[in-house]
């Protein structure tokens, strides 16, 4: 896909969406374009004594119901197109589930799996020096992506604070328990994916033992594979970026976390406890009830989405589904629960650590996955209502959700003043 069209290819769901609603055509208007996307090269010292450059960008794409939120990524295939597509689906997320934010990205293009941990910090503290100036509490709140933790948003935190000359905790969220995080964010995107496909499990006519396929074995792909187990579920296939492995009698996860442990990919497992090597491009069509795409964009396209045999399709990863494969897999009765909806724990348990760190009394874990469950079943209620109502797909129904909540913010603020805050 062309990388200038990346975000044309998102706003084909909010001009479906557009369809369903009585929508003022300023709201479109506006959600159509990012508000500001800040570009920086950040050069750092590696270890060797040399320097170095990286391409970094933030892009804040609608920050109507409050300050932009959402995840860093590094890749070596950043751009800033992905950025800006990425942060729009954010905008979506965020009112999906009804907190008070925007939505935002960023992003840095590096493999960071090339850095040493010194050279990471020092990558990680720079972002922050390019971009204090847009970030803030209550202005943009970025938090762990692909290939970014915990870790990395503990040295990002310390060096905003050192900015500014005081604690900030409330600037970034998914730090580290120690600074200020907070419990139950390490498994909140495959947890808040969990709770929803439980709570729709008679509607999708879920019974069972089901089979169910990975892709991507990182944060969401690990949490999700190790909930679904536990209620008894087999897990017949998982990937990763090099490689794939397949058992019909269910994989052993201590083995294949066991290799994560080791930084090796989970196809060297292959050979043990019954675990077959599988192409990684034939993760998604693996004979299977549930298919959980965790990894990165489109990978179900119009090239293979006919050979998906999952009747469900668990978006944990941001985009996964190209707009065509969505047409080919509802013409077969797939449901996919779509990804501003499916992973929309990890931002909610994000949005909890900000609360935390703004009051600063910090919740237990019970209440944590409590809240959590409470608002996944909530707005998964109400968009399954709005899809059978409509008679439209989930995907369809979660952007017509949360359009109305940005249409109305977006009419609230007044239609003159778009672009000045
Ligand atoms: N971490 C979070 O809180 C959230 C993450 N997401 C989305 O979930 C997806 C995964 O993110 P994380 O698990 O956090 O990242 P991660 O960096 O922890 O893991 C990414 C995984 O994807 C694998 N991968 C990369 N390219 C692949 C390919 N071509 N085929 C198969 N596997 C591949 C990697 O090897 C790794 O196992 C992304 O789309 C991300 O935007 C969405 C909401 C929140
Ligand atoms: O936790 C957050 O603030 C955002 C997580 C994220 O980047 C996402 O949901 O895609």
């Amino acid at each position: 896909m062309a990388e200038d069209s990346l975000l044309d290819h998102a706003l084909v769901r909010l001009d479906e969406a557009a369809t369903h609603l009585t929508v003022d055509p300023d709201v479109i208007e506006k959600l159509k374009y990012p508000r500001e996307t800040t570009k920086a090269r950040l050069m750092i010292r590696m270890d060797d004594g040399s320097r170095k450059s990286f391409l970094a960008w933030r892009c804040r794409y609608d920050d109507t119901r409050g300050p932009t939120k959402g995840g860093i990524r590094y890749h070596p295939e950043a751009s800033e197109a992905e950025v800006e597509m990425l942060a729009f689906w954010m905008t979506f997320k965020c009112a999906v589930m009804n907190l008070p934010y925007g939505g935002g990205k960023g992003a840095v293009q590096v493999d960071p799996r090339t850095l040493s941990k010194a050279e990471l910090e020092r990558l990680s503290r720079s972002y922050i020096q390019a971009f204090a100036r847009i970030l803030g509490p209550e202005r943009d709140i970025p938090a762990p992506d692909v290939y970014t933790n915990s870790m990395i948003m503990g040295w990002m935190a310390d060096e905003y604070s050192q900015i500014i000359g005081q604690s900030s905790p409330a600037v970034i969220t998914g730090k580290p328990i120690a600074l200020g995080g907070s419990l139950g964010r390490g498994d909140a995107t495959a947890r808040g994916g969990y709770y929803l496909v439980r709570h729709l499990a008679s509607e999708l006519g879920l019974t069972g033992v089901n089979r169910v396929a990975i892709q991507g074995f990182g944060n969401a792909g690990q949490h999700i594979a190790r909930l679904l187990a536990a209620d008894g579920h087999k897990i017949v296939a998982v990937s990763d970026s090099s490689g794939a492995v397949y058992s019909s009698h269910g994989l052993n996860l201590d083995v294949l976390l066991a290799a994560k442990d080791h930084n090796l990919s989970v196809s060297s497992t292959a050979g043990q406890a019954g675990h077959q090597n599988l192409p990684g491009n034939e993760l998604v069509t693996v004979d299977c009830d549930i298919l959980v795409p965790a990894a990165l964009e489109n990978m179900i396209t119009a090239r293979n989405a006919d050979k998906v045999t999952a009747k469900l399709i668990l978006e944990l990863a941001n985009g996964p589904v190209t707009a065509e494969a969505d047409a080919i897999l509802a013409a077969k009765g797939a449901v996919v629960l779509p990804d501003i909806l499916a992973n929309a724990g990890g931002v909610t348990v994000s949005y909890f650590e900000w609360v935390q760190n703004k009051q600063g009394y910090y919740w237990t874990l019970e209440e944590i996955h409590d809240r959590l469950r409470a608002i996944m079943e909530r707005e998964g209620r109400a968009i399954w209502e709005i899809s059978k109502e409509k008679k439209i797909t989930a995907r369809t129904a979660a952007y017509v959700h949360a359009l109305s909540r940005l249409a109305e913010a977006i009419e609230a603020h007044g239609t003159q003043n778009f672009f000045l805050s």
